[in-house]
């Protein structure tokens, strides 16, 4: 490990001792191979050993100003040391946006970040070539520091209903940007408070009298040089939130902006100088940028839910309290089934999260690339995968970072158990770039049409066609799969059948579809669990792993596909064979007991699986889940930094409460 401390908590050292698998070996299997894990931990030697980027005192303590000003102090610093960094620019840069490196540095939140992980991408995605040559070096050198102007104080999931125009002037052969109303004004976008000077903007293009729909421009907001907004721009910052606080995330307005005709990004539409439009190959290529950012959240979200297992699997076994066995030593809570039940989940989860990210990474690099050279064919399966899985991450690993917390009781809810910020974090991500009922509502379409006109992507193969397979109970892990593909299939057919039951009644299309939103909405989400289990199953099939690794990633695997299908088995009754031959309750019971077994047989391995993520102390940032247990002396160390603690009697005492004392009320 990283780092070793003269101190180590017993029940720790107990937990480490006799590891029956090579702890490096799924260090490596994560970071993507050896000599990623060597480069990562270079890097972070390099990054986590500078006194400048450590915190004076904890964020907490500071003001809302005061914080943005020392997140950005240190963001600007960061980007200062990616010149001479070890690993090189852009992996430190992509070390630097996720949720490991980077918010162990910027623990309130990027003020950079959606330069990167939105203002660039969009130039690349949407601009000419011209365009990014005019354009991107700048970005890069931080010349300038762009932002994503895209949701409205009215209007964030309908982008067909934003209300920002942009008309073209042909005399001038510029662009008029409005905000012709109060709910017009943008609302949100990150760093648009007071760091960005550029932005991306969506907004609805006019020309020859005719709105053509929500096109990307490049807008310039503030003075180069002054930073003050240009005339016509009306901008500020949108206040505190429940986490990311230092993101800065602003709103805008515009009063007759101009525009030159070129900063209408022009990659896949056009206005031509005589105000003629161009129509892209296909509509949606303008949210492209979207579709980048929900793939990277898988990413990020899984980052965050293992830092959440990390402390919480520490801290449990380091934590003693009741009994278990009457008149014994306090037990470790983590010996408590009930703790079990909590935390194994999701520590499974970590890896099957990680598995699906990976095949969703690969999928967007080849469409992507196909899309470059103008094939659209897998367009709409990244587009249905990546809204199902940025849905599933976001919302069950917020779900599991608060399990987590809970799991560490009262000490859970201290700010410096990290856990506000990672939950903060996380369910973030179950809004933005999204909100996930919608997305969920954009993957049934999908599988609806697929089931219907028996045509679809990779990842809907299995709509198309009759299903395959045993119909009968099948506890290998092929058969646990094929439920779940059975489950899946069974809620798209019965949200299939309550639509033409609505259309019979006379109902007309967008009725009928809202009517059957809870049933499309189980469906998407079955569809997404499908997709995460058989990535997980499948991965252990291939790959070089060690007889000791794959034991225990297979009893991972078998742990989390049977908690999802335990937790969701209400959804078995939408398969019309198990009611008929009563397979639900057998299946409830052989699953349950099977559950069980495989709680105990991994517990004893839970310390050591944490382990193996090898996050370092700085990057868990937690006194509960530091390397060495050494919990509660830390707790200690943390209070005294209070500002309430630097003195004896604060002085509020002589100003509010001694002269109540004396009131004789
Ligand atoms: C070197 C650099 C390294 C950098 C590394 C970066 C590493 C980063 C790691 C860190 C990661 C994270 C850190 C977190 C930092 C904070 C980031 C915060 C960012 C948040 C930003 C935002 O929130 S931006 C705003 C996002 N807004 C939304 O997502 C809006 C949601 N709404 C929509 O998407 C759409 O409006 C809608 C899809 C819901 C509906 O659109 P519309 O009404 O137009 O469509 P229809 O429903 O009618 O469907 C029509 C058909 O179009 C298809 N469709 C829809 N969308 C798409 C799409 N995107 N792509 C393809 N096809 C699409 C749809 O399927 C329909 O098809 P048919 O059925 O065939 O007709
Ligand atoms: C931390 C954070 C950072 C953000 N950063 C940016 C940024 O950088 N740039 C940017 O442009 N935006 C940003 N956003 C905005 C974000 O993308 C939107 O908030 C998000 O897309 C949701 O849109 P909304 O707020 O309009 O929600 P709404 O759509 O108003 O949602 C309200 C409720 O209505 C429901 N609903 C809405 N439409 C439907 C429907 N068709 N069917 C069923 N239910 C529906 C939703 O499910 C939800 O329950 C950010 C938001 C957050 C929280």
């Amino acid at each position: 490990m990283s780092q070793k401390e003269t101190y180590e908590n017993p029940d720790l050292k107990k937990e480490r001792q006799n590891c029956p698998f090579n702890k490096e070996e799924i260090t490596n299997l994560l970071d993507g191979g050896k000599e990623k894990t060597a480069e990562r931990k270079q890097l972070e030697n390099y990054i986590l050993s500078d006194e400048q980027l450590k915190d004076a005192v904890p964020m907490e303590y500071l003001s809302h100003a005061d914080k943005y000003a020392e997140e950005l102090r240190k963001a600007c610093l960061l980007m200062h040391k990616l010149e001479n960094s070890p690993a090189g620019q852009v992996p430190t840069l992509r070390a630097l946006m996720g949720a490991g490196l980077g918010s162990a540095v910027l623990k309130e939140g990027n003020p950079l970040a959606l330069h990167y992980v939105m203002f660039i991408p969009a130039l690349m995605g949407q601009g000419t070539i011209d365009q990014q040559a005019k354009w991107l070096a700048k970005a890069y050198n931080l010349n300038i520091i762009g932002t994503y102007a895209q949701t409205e104080l009215g209007h964030g999931t309908f982008l067909r209903g934003l209300e920002t125009t942009a008309t073209y002037d042909p005399n001038t052969q510029e662009f008029v940007l409005e905000s012709p109303s109060l709910t017009a004004y943008k609302w949100w976008p990150g760093s648009l408070g007071k760091t960005a000077n550029y932005a991306v903007v969506m907004a609805q293009l006019y020309t020859k009298g005719k709105c053509e729909g929500t096109h990307p421009f490049m807008v310039q907001l503030r003075d180069e040089e002054t930073h003050e907004p240009l005339p016509g721009i009306v901008i500020g910052e949108i206040g505190p939130k429940l986490g990311m606080n230092t993101n800065d995330n602003g709103y805008l307005g515009f009063e007759k902006f101009r525009i030159p005709r070129d900063q209408l990004l022009m990659k896949h539409s056009q206005v031509l100088e005589d105000g003629t439009y161009v129509k892209p190959t296909n509509s949606k290529l303008s949210y492209a940028t979207m579709v980048f950012v929900r793939v990277v959240v898988c990413q990020d979200v899984t980052t965050n839910l293992r830092k959440a297992v990390t402390i919480a699997t520490r801290y449990s076994c380091v934590r003693r309290q009741s009994e278990l066995k009457p008149g014994d030593r306090e037990p470790q809570v983590m010996d408590y089934q009930a703790q079990q039940n909590k935390l194994l989940p999701p520590l499974a989860a970590t890896f099957a999260f990680q598995l699906a990210s990976d095949h969703l990474w690969n999928l967007y690099n080849t469409a992507n690339n196909n899309i470059e050279q103008g094939d659209l064919e897998l367009l709409p399966d990244l587009h249905g995968l990546s809204c199902a899985l940025k849905a599933l991450c976001s919302s069950e690993g917020a779900n599991f970072v608060e399990v987590c917390r809970q799991s560490c009781g009262g000490h859970g809810y201290m700010a410096c158990s990290n856990f506000p910020r990672i939950y903060g974090q996380v369910t973030a991500a179950e809004t933005y770039e999204g909100e996930n009922t919608v997305l969920w509502l954009q993957v049934a379409r999908y599988l609806v049409k697929t089931r219907k006109e028996q045509t679809g992507g990779l990842s809907v193969k299995y709509l198309i066609g009759e299903e395959k397979g045993p119909k009968t109970v099948d506890t290998t892990l092929e058969g646990i799969v094929h439920l779940y593909r059975r489950t899946a299939v069974g809620l798209v057919d019965v949200a299939i059948a309550e639509l033409e039951k609505s259309g019979r009644k006379g109902e007309a299309p967008h009725d009928a579809w809202n009517h059957a939103a809870v049933y499309l909405i189980k469906a998407a989400q079955a569809h997404a669990r499908l997709f995460v289990v058989e990535s997980f199953v499948n991965s252990l099939k291939v790959g070089n792993l060690s007889a000791p690794v794959r034991t225990v990633l297979s009893q991972l695997c078998e742990l989390f596909i049977i908690y999802w299908l335990l937790e969701r088995s209400g959804e078995l009754f939408f398969v019309r064979q198990f009611i008929k031959k009563r397979l639900v309750t057998v299946e409830f019971q052989v699953r349950t007991l099977l559950y069980v077994k495989l709680l105990a047989a991994i517990r004893p391995q839970a310390v050591n699986l944490v382990d193996s993520f090898d996050l370092r102390d700085e990057i868990l940032a937690s006194p509960l889940g530091c390397w060495d247990g050494n919990v509660y002396q830390r707790l200690f160390d943390e209070a005294a930094k209070s500002p309430l603690n630097q003195s004896s009697v604060h002085e509020s005492f002589h100003k509010y409460l001694k002269p109540l004392l004396k009131s004789n009320l």
